[in-house]
């Protein structure tokens, strides 16, 4: 059918509407719009895909596996690079329309080529061009093509094969450049994009402008475009593309992939493609036929013999269409054709038709044989480029063969190697084996060895065993023997000593029951002194009423011889009678006399053993004594009453003190109760007078020649100056009971002498109260402390003695020695006394009827405070006050406890106060110690350190006190 439609055209060329009908202006916008469609297809390929090439004269190759150097070595040139031969049919696809992509384009874009192939299909029909990418900028075109496609996608196409050429130069050298490799470098300007050019040239016409001259011009249309089908030989190389060989030979040249990416579709597509392109220009070039253009008229009639010689060239082979790519075909002008408006033949208008045909076509021509030149180059560029490759291929081949040479000399090795390493492994293992063989022999040896000495060690220690246990059992019969013997010599001595203790035992009992009875005789005796002593008493209350008696006799025979007297002066003067009656009333007198001697006589008998008897029990009852005093509390505001108790009323020698809190282990917290006992316990309530009866014995005992020391205990404030010293105190007391008694002494024949003075130790030193400061400016009177052995008294030398005559001197001195007395000030106590005053009284009594004589001594001693260092929170002279103070009153509890143990030797001269009192502690002295106690709870703890220190005085035995009364020695 369509054979028979072509062959009235003898050039071969198809008729215009099997190009690209002029479309309607009513198919335009769908025209477009299917333009812009399959461009979206084609562009819709994923971007990592390299573009295809866009510009005629680039090769590019279909995608297929990339392969290795040695790879294509092995290859013929042909399949990774275009031959001569190859690459001409492949640029002649090019020129005749068809894209590399379309060619190229593997089958993962085959549905995207389709769907453009059928769109455009669907508007156009079959064989029908695709736009071109970048068209001519048609006023139509590149509105539509704005508004569609984002810009810069595509480049505008050159206006020129020149621009074209330097537009495709520079795409390939961008490729080079990034490393990919074209099988050409040659440029190849189609004649498509030549005519393309020259339409773009051309003023565009209008679409209705076209559309007037569809009818008009249809018929030379299709001679000028079977002209240029014609040319499409000579571009080729005389190939021959004909509608009824569409399919261009170059197609069996190429290498297999390609091939079977080119299907008819894709055929008809690049025929559809080129035809439009030519269309267009055919189209422009048609429209200078309208009559109404008489310039180009012109111009064609010039050119009209070369015209004529190609026309005739282009009508020898007739070109068909492929009839599957025809489109719907217009009907040709004929004899019978019913055309309305149709102009007649115009000749004029023929022959510039042709004329500006034929220039088109020299231009074209022209334009071919410069490609072909091109062509012809860029062969011989590849031609260059394959023998280089060649060249390359051959050199790899070597330097292959060269590798492939080391790899078996490598492998060479590495098999020695490995023979080697395991020569070596085989060699390890047996040496292995051989030391492991060794290993265990030297172990067999070892055990071997170890036995045999542990056999060894085993017999020399059965025999060390043996020889140690013959040793040993000859030691133990001889330790036996020995044992045995030494048994035998503890027995005996055991039996000796046993005897020994029985009879010290025995005599020991003896002694015992000898000391019990002595001790019974003597409590035999305490009782039959106490008896003696109340029978004496008795005796003495006896003799006192006899006396009495005897002085109411007296009185009475006083008064009878006042009777007498009277009653001889009556007789005087009566001689006789008178003189009988003195003579009677002198003989009762006698008799009278004679009776009151005999009393008085015996009632001095009665005191002398009084005294014995008193100072006997005195002894019994022991040297020293302790008694306590607690003062009461001077005002509420001195602070809290400590717990003390009185619990003897009946005795009054004991008194119980509350402890302060203690905490158990437990946690509870108590008080105990501590209980002391004293030969006597003076409550707050006592009064001095009270406590001097106590102690009156003792001033009598001093009074009888003994040595007497009476000492006031305790803390600050407890009231030690105020019983030893007051007004009341017993200083005073004593001093007056010893003026009372040396008067009534007098009566028999005793007649005392008494001297006192007032030391005070402080510091260590001694300073005379009564004459204050005279050691101190005169070393020569410094006080001095002499003993006498013999007479077991002491004397201070540079001391002052007050001849104590009367009872106002005792006061006076009292007062001046109080005045002098070293008063410091502590935080304890402001009027604390921080010295030892020793009062020292000497009596020396006489009797002129016995010729007796007595000295005794009676120290009264206010100690000064015994509080405790850290609680007077004294510093500097006061701490040094302290200090002493306490030196001192620990001399004076060493000594009392060197008594009462009975030492040899006691240490009276460890401190001045114990050296003072030497003669009056212990030995042949009484002693007495108050303990003076504050009643405020404050002061708890300094009142039950007091009280043990006197507990511990109260338990020492000194040995009895010995008078000093002896007759005087002229009486001796
Ligand atoms: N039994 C008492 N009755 C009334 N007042 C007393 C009694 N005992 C002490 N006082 C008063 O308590 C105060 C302190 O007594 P005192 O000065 O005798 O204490 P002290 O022990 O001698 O002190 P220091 O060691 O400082 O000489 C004095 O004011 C005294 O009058």
């Amino acid at each position: 059918m369509e054979s028979s439609e072509n062959a009235g055209f003898r050039s071969g060329l198809r008729p215009p509407q099997v190009r690209a009908p002029i479309s309607s202006p009513t198919s335009a916008p769908t025209y477009l719009q299917e333009i812009t469609d399959s461009q979206h297809n084609a562009r819709s390929q994923p971007t990592g895909i390299p573009q295809k090439r866009t510009h005629k004269g680039s090769v590019s190759y279909p995608d297929q596996k990339r392969k290795t150097l040695a790879e294509r070595a092995g290859e013929p040139i042909k399949s990774g690079i275009p031959s001569v031969g190859a690459g001409l049919p492949r640029a002649a696809t090019n020129v005749k329309g068809s894209s590399i992509a379309s060619l190229s384009t593997n089958s993962s874009t085959a549905t995207s080529r389709y769907a453009q192939t059928s769109s455009f299909a669907k508007s156009v029909g079959p064989g029908a061009r695709p736009p071109v990418t970048a068209r001519a900028p048609t006023s139509m075109g590149f509105a539509q093509s704005t508004t569609t496609r984002p810009r810069g996608l595509t480049r505008p196409r050159p206006a020129t094969a020149m621009a074209n050429r330097e537009i495709e130069n520079e795409h390939v050298q961008a490729n080079q450049k990034k490393g990919m490799k074209f099988s050409s470098n040659f440029q190849y300007r189609p004649r498509r994009q030549m005519s393309e050019e020259i339409v773009s040239q051309k003023p565009v016409a209008s679409r209705g402008q076209r559309s007037r001259r569809d009818i008009s011009g249809l018929k030379r249309r299709f001679r000028v475009l079977s002209l240029d089908e014609q040319l499409d030989e000579h571009v080729n190389g005389g190939q021959v593309v004909s509608g009824k060989h569409k399919q261009p030979p170059s197609r069996h040249s190429q290498s297999d992939v390609e091939t079977e990416n080119i299907t008819p579709s894709k055929i008809c597509q690049e025929e559809a493609t080129r035809r439009n392109q030519l269309e267009t220009a055919n189209s422009q070039a048609t429209s200078a036929l309208v009559p109404t253009t008489p310039q180009r008229s012109k111009t064609f009639y010039g050119a009209s013999g070369t015209m004529e010689t190609v026309f005739k060239n282009s009508r020898t082979r007739p070109i068909s269409p492929i009839k599957s790519c025809s489109p719907a075909k217009p009907p040709f002008l004929a004899k019978d054709s019913n055309v309305t408006n149709f102009t007649g033949w115009d000749v004029d208008g023929r022959l510039d038709e042709f004329e500006s045909q034929f220039k088109v076509m020299k231009e074209t021509f022209e334009g071919t044989m410069s490609d072909r030149k091109v062509l012809e180059e860029a062969i011989d560029l590849a031609k260059h480029r394959a023998s280089d490759l060649e060249r390359e291929r051959e050199r790899l081949v070597d330097q292959n063969a060269q590798l492939q040479s080391q790899l078996e000399i490598q492998r060479q090795e590495n098999f020695e190697l490995r023979q080697e390493k395991q020569s070596m492994v085989l060699k390890m293992e047996v040496e292995q084996r051989q030391q492991k063989n060794e290993l265990e022999d030297r172990r067999r040896e070892h055990r071997a060895e170890v036995d045999e000495i542990k056999r060894g060690f085993e017999g020399e220690v059965d025999r060390l065993k043996r020889e140690h246990q013959a040793a040993t059992e000859a030691m133990e019969r001889q330790y036996r023997a020995k044992l045995a013997e030494e048994q035998a010599q503890k027995s005996r001595e055991l039996q000796d000593l046993r005897s020994r203790l029985g009879a010290e035992q025995q005599d020991l009992n003896l002694e015992l029951l000898k000391k019990e009875r002595e001790v019974q005789e003597m409590r035999s005796q305490v009782e039959a002194l106490k008896s003696d002593l109340d029978r004496e008493q008795t005796i003495k209350a006896t003799l006192q009423q006899q006396i009495a008696e005897m002085t109411a006799t007296n009185m009475t025979l006083e008064e009878r011889m006042r009777g007498l007297r009277a009653k001889i002066d009556f007789l005087e003067s009566d001689n006789k009678q008178q003189s009988d009656s003195y003579a009677r009333m002198e003989e009762r007198l006698q008799e009278a006399l004679r009776v009151a001697e005999e009393a008085r006589q015996k009632l001095i008998k009665e005191e002398t053993e009084r005294r014995v008897l008193f100072n006997k029990y005195q002894e019994l009852k022991g040297n020293i004594r302790v008694m306590c005093r607690v003062r009461p509390i001077l005002d509420p505001s001195e602070g809290e009453e400590a717990r003390i108790a009185f619990p003897d009323t009946k005795t009054s020698s004991q008194i119980d003190v509350t402890g302060p809190e203690e905490k158990s282990s437990l946690g509870t917290i108590s008080r105990k109760v501590i209980p002391f006992e004293f030969d006597r316990v003076f409550d707050p309530s006592v009064h001095n007078e009270e406590v001097f009866g106590e102690i009156s014995q003792l001033v009598q005992s001093a009074l009888d020649g003994y040595n007497v020391c009476i000492f006031c205990y305790g803390q600050t404030g407890s009231g030690k100056t105020y019983t030893m010293s007051s007004a009341d105190g017993m200083i005073p007391r004593a001093t007056h009971m010893i003026y009372d008694t040396i008067t009534k002494l007098q009566e028999k024949s005793w007649t005392y002498t008494m001297e006192g003075s007032f030391v005070e130790v402080y510091n260590e030193e001694l300073h005379d109260l009564l004459t204050p400061g005279r050691g101190e400016s005169d070393p020569r009177k410094k006080l001095e402390i002499r003993h006498d052995d013999a007479r077991k008294q002491t004397t201070v030398v540079n001391c002052k003695t007050v001849a104590l005559d009367s009872p106002d001197k005792v006061e006076s001195m009292l007062k001046q020695a109080q005045n002098n007395r070293s008063v410091a000030a502590t935080k304890a106590n402001e009027r604390s006394s921080r010295s030892h005053s020793v009062f020292i009284l000497k009596l020396v009594g006489e009797n002129s009827a016995t010729n007796e004589r007595c000295e005794g001594t009676l120290n009264l001693v206010d100690l000064a405070g015994s509080e405790r260092l850290k609680h007077s929170q004294a510093e500097g002279d006061r701490m040094r006050e302290t200090q002493n103070i306490n030196k001192s009153l620990a001399c004076l509890g060493d000594v009392i406890e060197a008594l009462g143990r009975g030492s040899a030797h006691v240490p009276y001269r460890n401190s001045k106060l114990t050296h003072l009192l030497q003669y009056s502690l212990g030995g042949n002295s009484k002693t007495l110690m108050f303990v003076m106690v504050s009643p405020l709870e404050a002061h708890l703890k300094e009142t039950i350190t007091s009280l043990r220190f006197a507990t511990k005085v109260h338990n020492t035995h000194i040995g009895t006190a010995k008078s000093t009364k002896k007759l005087r020695a002229d009486h001796a």
